[in-house]
C-alpha cells in the first residue's frame, strides 16, 4: 500500500477536491470516519470496496450532495460547508453527476432530459440547445434520432449514456461516476469505459469513479482508493485501506485487498454462516 495519496499522475495543476476528517453518520450508523483524500485536477481516481461500505456517500460528500456530521471538504480551495445557496448552485455547474440508475425523468423525452442542466443553469435560446443536446449525445456515440424517444423506449447501456450526455453537456471540470457499467454485459461495460476515457481525454476533466467492477477499475484510473466498511474495522484503523496506483493494487498483499480483487468471498462466508446459525439458535429459543 502506498502511503503517498495523490501519487500517480502527480501533476502540478494543484488539488481539487481535499477532504479532511471527513465523517458521516445517518442517525446511529457511522457510514465515513476521518476520511482524508486528496484529489488532484486531471486525475481519474477509482473508490472501490464491498457493497455498503460507504463509496456513494464519499462521492457525494466530496461535492456537497451529502452534509458530512464531522470534519470538512474543501472544493477548489472553498470549504463546501460555507457556502452559501448561489455559491452551491454555481457549485453544481461544476461537476456533472451520472448517477447508479441514469436517474432520467421517464416523463421527458431523451432531448429534454440531456437539456435539463442547461435550462436550469443558463439562458439558452432553442436552437442552440438543440445543437448542445445532439453534440453531446454524439460524444456518447448516440445519434439525434433518439431524441424524441423517452427512457423507457433505450436499453439500459443506451439509458447509462444518456446520463453520460446529460453530464457532460456543461463542460464540467469533474465528472463523477456512480458505478457506471453496473448491470450491463462485459461489451456495453467497456463501451461505457472507453466513453469515460474518450471525454477525459476530450475534456480534461478530473474524473472519479465509484464501483465495484475491478476490470473498469483498473482500465480507467490512475489512482485506486479502497474503503473498508466501519463494522469491519477497529477503532483506530483507518478506513482507506489502500490508497495507490493500478500496479500497486495489483502486488498489494493485505489480504482484505487482495481478496476483493480475486471477488473471493474469504471469511464474509463464515460470518454468513455464523450470522444464519444464530438467528436459527434465537428462533429456537423462543419457540420453546
Ligand atoms: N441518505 C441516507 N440515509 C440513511 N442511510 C444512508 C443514506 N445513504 C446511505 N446510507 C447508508 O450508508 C451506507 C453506505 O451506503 P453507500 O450507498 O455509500 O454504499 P456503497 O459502498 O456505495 O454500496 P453499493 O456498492 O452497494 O452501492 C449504507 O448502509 C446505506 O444504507
Amino acid at each position: 500500500m502506498s502511503e503517498s495519496h495523490s501519487n500517480a499522475r502527480a501533476d502540478d495543476n494543484g488539488t481539487l477536491i481535499a477532504a479532511r476528517d471527513l465523517t458521516v453518520r445517518f442517525g446511529r450508523q457511522k457510514v465515513l470516519r476521518n476520511i482524508t483524500l486528496e484529489v488532484p485536477r486531471g486525475q481519474t481516481l477509482a473508490i472501490i470496496g464491498e457493497s455498503g461500505c460507504g463509496k456513494t456517500v464519499l462521492l457525494k460528500s466530496l461535492i456537497g450532495l451529502v452534509r458530512p456530521t464531522g470534519g470538512h471538504v474543501a472544493y477548489d480551495g472553498q470549504q463546501i460547508d460555507t457556502l452559501n445557496d448561489k455559491e452551491l448552485t454555481a457549485l453544481r455547474t461544476r461537476y456533472g453527476f451520472v448517477f447508479q440508475n441514469a436517474a432520467l425523468f421517464d416523463s421527458l423525452t431523451i432531448a429534454d432530459n440531456v437539456a435539463f442542466p442547461l435550462r436550469e443553469h443558463r439562458r439558452i435560446g432553442q436552437e442552440e440547445a438543440y445543437h448542445q443536446v445532439r453534440d453531446a449525445l454524439a460524444m456518447v456515440g448516440l445519434p439525434a434520432s433518439v431524441m424524441v424517444k423517452r427512457p423507457a423506449e433505450l436499453s439500459g447501456g443506451m439509458r447509462k449514456r444518456v446520463g453520460l450526455a446529460r453530464a457532460i453537456i456543461m463542460e464540467p471540470e469533474i465528472l463523477l461516476y456512480d458505478e457506471p457499467t453496473t448491470g450491463l454485459d462485459p461489451i456495453m461495460s467497456d463501451v461505457i469505459n472507453e466513453l469515460i476515457i474518450r471525454t477525459r481525454e476530450q475534456a480534461e476533466v478530473t474524473s472519479i469513479v465509484v464501483t465495484h467492477d475491478m476490470t473498469s477499475a483498473l482500465k480507467l484510473a490512475d489512482r485506486i482508493v479502497m474503503l473498508y466498511p466501519l463494522a469491519r474495522l477497529g477503532q483506530e484503523q483507518s478506513q482507506i485501506i489502500f490508497d495507490g496506483t493500478t500496479d500497486e493494487i495489483e502486488r498489494c498483499k493485505d489480504k482484505r485487498v487482495a481478496q476483493f480483487l480475486r471477488g473471493e468471498a474469504g471469511e464474509r462466508l463464515q460470518e454468513m454462516r455464523d450470522s444464519h446459525e444464530s438467528s436459527r439458535m434465537h428462533t429456537a429459543l423462543q419457540d420453546r
